[in-house]
């Protein structure tokens, strides 16, 4: 963990090494990532197994999840967490509803009719973790937008390290309509989701999070599919004022380094005491926590802890960061809100730890990481859509507008598209 403060000589080239670590991350494992793609083009289904058995140290018999283990997973979970999964699947659900959005259709001055028509993909891959840990939630998030979009094919890749698959896993893939379940993980499994495999269709959007080699094997595949974002390691900025209670934020920074080695959990804070009582908690909390070896490695590889002058110090250099999640602890924070450019997601007050965000609050959780921010967004419905624009015009339209397209065509000395719309209009050729 760095303590940083603006006050300091040499706080910028400090600053701007922690900006660096989440880029590296995925950088760091390229060759790894394209050496595995390749194979799995080149052997299929035997390149899956092998991967299989050398990372999540098992070999599958049999690569896709049956309806019928799907069916005795779900059985098995008991019935208080099974409502914890429907509060949070209605949840989510209604929130993706919500951003559903509707076709547009305008008739302009010259008789044109112009529409846009949205439509869902015909198949997509969905990835969810499981190497360090068990996924369920994002189960949930990959799957709801994807059915409400109203995606046909809707294909999830899991690993089970050891063989062991999580029930609770499972059961949310049934409920939220899963087509198709496959117990492979890891840069093959995206690999194979998007160039297939002798048993697994290629699909046309891959979406979904992942450890790094995950993220860059999404990046990776860009462009022989689609893909929703670089959703890597997670990370998160905390802003806070001293009013708030330091083991909170300890908390708050554990959740996100808890996910990962390769996480990164930020405090920005303009007082002192208050940045080092957080620290001190952090300690406490990496005394206690079940998964203290991964969030602590986390905390001394990626944490740091930013001491302000002010707030306006502290969305300056937010907005540098572009975190996967904001959290705002400050006196009025939809103020300090309405400055911040790029984040993923944000929480806003003491009442609202990101952690509820992660499971039931309704917006996604596969957010962009690795300062994709500044230029992504979250899962919503609006990675399983897409738009088709049309046009409709009768003969008055077309000579309303036909000799502009004409002119231009012939500017650009494309005859056939000028002639196909001056035939029309009876328009003599230019001597
Ligand atoms: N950004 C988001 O929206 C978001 C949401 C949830 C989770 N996450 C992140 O997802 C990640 C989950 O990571 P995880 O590791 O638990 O599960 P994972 O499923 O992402 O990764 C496990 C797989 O990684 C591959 N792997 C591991 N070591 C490898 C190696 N040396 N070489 C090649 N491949 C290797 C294996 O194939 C293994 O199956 C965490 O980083 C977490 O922070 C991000
Ligand atoms: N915080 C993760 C996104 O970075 C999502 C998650 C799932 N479960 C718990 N947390
Ligand atoms: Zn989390």
């Amino acid at each position: 963990m760095i303590r940083l403060s603006t006050t300091e000589a040499d706080f910028e080239p400090r600053f701007a090494a922690l900006i660096e670590q989440a880029r590296e991350t995925t950088a760091k494992v390229d060759a790894a990532v394209s050496a595995i793609i390749a194979d799995v083009r080149a052997n299929g289904d035997a390149a899956l197994i092998d991967y299989t058995q050398r990372f999540d140290r098992w070999k599958p018999g049999a690569l896709r999840i049956t309806d019928a283990e799907l069916a005795e997973a779900e059985a098995s979970v008991e019935p208080a967490l099974l409502e914890a999964l429907d509060l949070a699947a209605a949840r989510i659900e209604a929130f993706h509803r919500a951003q559903m959005p509707a076709d547009l259709e305008m008739k302009d001055a010259q008789g044109l009719t112009l529409g846009m028509r949205w439509g869902a993909l015909d198949a997509v891959g969905l990835y969810v973790p499981g190497g360090k840990a068990a996924y369920p939630s994002s189960v949930l998030m990959n799957a709801i937008p994807a059915r409400v979009a109203g995606v046909g094919r809707v294909v999830m890749c899991v690993p089970t390290p050891d063989g062991v698959t999580n029930p609770l896993v499972l059961a949310a893939a049934r409920r939220a309509g899963v087509s198709e379940l496959w117990r492979v993980g890891g840069a093959q499994a995206i690999a194979a989701m998007a160039w297939g495999t002798e048993s697994i269709a290629p699909v046309d959007r891959i979406a979904g999070p992942g450890n790094a080699y995950v993220a860059e094997a999404k990046r990776q595949v860009f462009g022989r599919v689609g893909i929703d974002s670089i959703a890597g390691p997670s990370e998160v900025v905390v802003i806070a004022d001293a009013s708030n209670d330091a083991a909170h934020v300890a908390m708050d920074l554990m959740a996100q380094a808890e996910h990962d080695e390769a996480a990164q959990s930020i405090l920005i804070t303009d007082d002192a005491a208050f940045a080092e009582a957080v620290v001190q908690a952090v300690e406490q909390a990496l005394a206690t926590l079940p998964r203290a070896g991964i969030a602590g490695e986390s905390w001394r590889r990626h944490g740091a802890v930013v001491l302000v002058r002010n707030w306006d110090e502290a969305c300056e250099l937010t907005n540098r960061l572009a975190p996967e999640h904001l959290q705002i602890m400050v006196d009025a924070p939809r103020a300090l809100f309405s400055r911040i450019r790029h984040a993923g997601a944000a929480f806003l007050g003491p009442w609202c730890p990101e952690a509820v965000g992660d499971y039931v609050a309704g917006p996604n959780h596969v957010l962009p990481t690795g300062r994709s921010a500044r230029y992504a967004s979250g899962l919503s419905v609006f990675d399983f859509l897409k738009r088709t624009t049309w046009v409709e015009a009768d003969r008055a339209a077309l000579e309303a507008v036909g000799p502009a397209a004409v002119a231009l065509a012939r500017a650009e000395g494309l005859t056939a598209h000028a002639e196909s719309v001056a035939q029309r209009l009876r328009l003599n050729r230019p001597t």
